[in-house]
């Protein structure tokens, strides 16, 4: 099946990045969100990277104009229906992502796939809520998606090859590698990265080390391009504390245990960057160290 037209679900750090690569490589893409404010926010961080890359000399000035002219933005998801591939990028909660796939069949053509960019929910059960799931698969970018060369592909337990093959072609075209993961809590990445972010808040929570301390520890003894603490409010810490319930939950393992003062950061809505405050604080020139 030829994919052109991909849907886009969700504008947020994720959803713009994804929007950007799809259409910087010519796929038409529809963006929504429930929210007029997040979606104009979206474009303009697109343009912006886009324009960054122009000025860096990566990208042409004509690949720059046909990437802004293949997006068009929708606040109604029903504009979806004519895509060829859906990729959902909504807040990381299942219910939040059930009841947008469950407004979205209605509208769509039988051929079209559906994937999910969750960091951690269960592929499977995402699909068994939808008339496909022999055609839902997980496609999980990694952030900034323009600069992060992976791609984790997870099938469900339904999936068939066509599916799997035609989003494998799809990752090959954006230039990017794609790595197979099965479908447990948090597949691959995510199972080692957030248990070494969590143990980082442990570390912090239990006094062995201060924000800087932790973070250029890592940084300069590990050779991390980003400190876990810098790296959990680059991703979000909502969303890093979602994975961990995930883990959690699905595996059933105390090592999984979310840290309580990861806890207590997401319960004071200090989300990381995108709400100016997390283990840093961005409402200055330079991100000041909260502990
Ligand atoms: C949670 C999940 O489900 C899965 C995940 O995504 S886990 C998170 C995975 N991501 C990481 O681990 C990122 C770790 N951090 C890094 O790799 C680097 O710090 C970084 C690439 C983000 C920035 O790199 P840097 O060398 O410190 O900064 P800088 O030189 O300014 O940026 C490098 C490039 O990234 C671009 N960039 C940086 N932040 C960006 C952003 N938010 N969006 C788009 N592009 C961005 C810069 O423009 C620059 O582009 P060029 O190479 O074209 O000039
Ligand atoms: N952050 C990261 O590093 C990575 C995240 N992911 C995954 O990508 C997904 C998105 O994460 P991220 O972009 O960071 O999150 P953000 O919080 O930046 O963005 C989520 C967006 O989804 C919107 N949204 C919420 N409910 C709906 C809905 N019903 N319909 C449409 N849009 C909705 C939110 O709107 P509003 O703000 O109005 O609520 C927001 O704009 C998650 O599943 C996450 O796990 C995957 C890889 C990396």
């Amino acid at each position: 099946m030829e994919i052109r037209k991909v849907g886009v679900i969700g504008a947020g750090q994720m959803g713009n990045g994804i929007a950007h690569v799809f259409a910087a490589a010519g796929y038409e893409v529809v963006l929504t969100d429930i929210s007029e404010e997040q979606l104009q926010a979206a474009v303009n961080t697109i343009q912006s990277n886009l324009d960054r890359q122009v000025s860096r000399e990566k990208i042409s000035q004509e690949t720059r104009d046909a990437a802004m002219s293949n997006i068009t933005t929708t606040l109604n998801i029903a504009d979806l229906g004519e895509t060829d591939l859906v990729i959902e990028a909504a807040t990381e909660r299942e219910d939040i992502k059930v009841q947008i796939f469950a407004s979205l069949l209605p509208h769509l053509k039988p051929e079209t796939i559906l994937t999910s960019n969750t960091s951690s929910i269960s592929i499977t059960r995402l699909a068994s809520g939808t008339d496909r799931p022999e055609k839902f698969m997980g496609f999980h970018f990694m952030n900034p998606v323009p600069i992060m060369q992976l791609v984790e592909l997870i099938r469900g337990i339904a999936t068939d090859e066509e599916t799997y093959q035609a989003c494998l072609g799809v990752v090959e075209n954006l230039g990017k590698t794609a790595a197979s993961a099965e479908d447990f809590p948090a597949f691959i990445v995510n199972r080692i990265l957030m248990p070494m972010i969590n143990e980082a808040v442990y570390t912090l929570y239990e006094g062995v080390g201060s924000v800087a301390s932790i973070d250029s520890s890592l940084k300069l003894g590990a050779n991390h391009p980003m400190g876990p603490l810098e790296l959990a409010d680059f991703i979000g810490l909502d969303t890093c504390l979602a994975i961990m319930n995930v883990l959690h939950d699905g595996l059933a393992d105390t090592k999984y245990r979310p840290c309580p003062l990861l806890t207590k950061y997401v319960e004071a809505g200090w989300l990381g960057r995108k709400t100016q405050r997390g283990f840093y604080d961005y409402r200055g020139e330079t991100p000041v160290p909260t502990r």
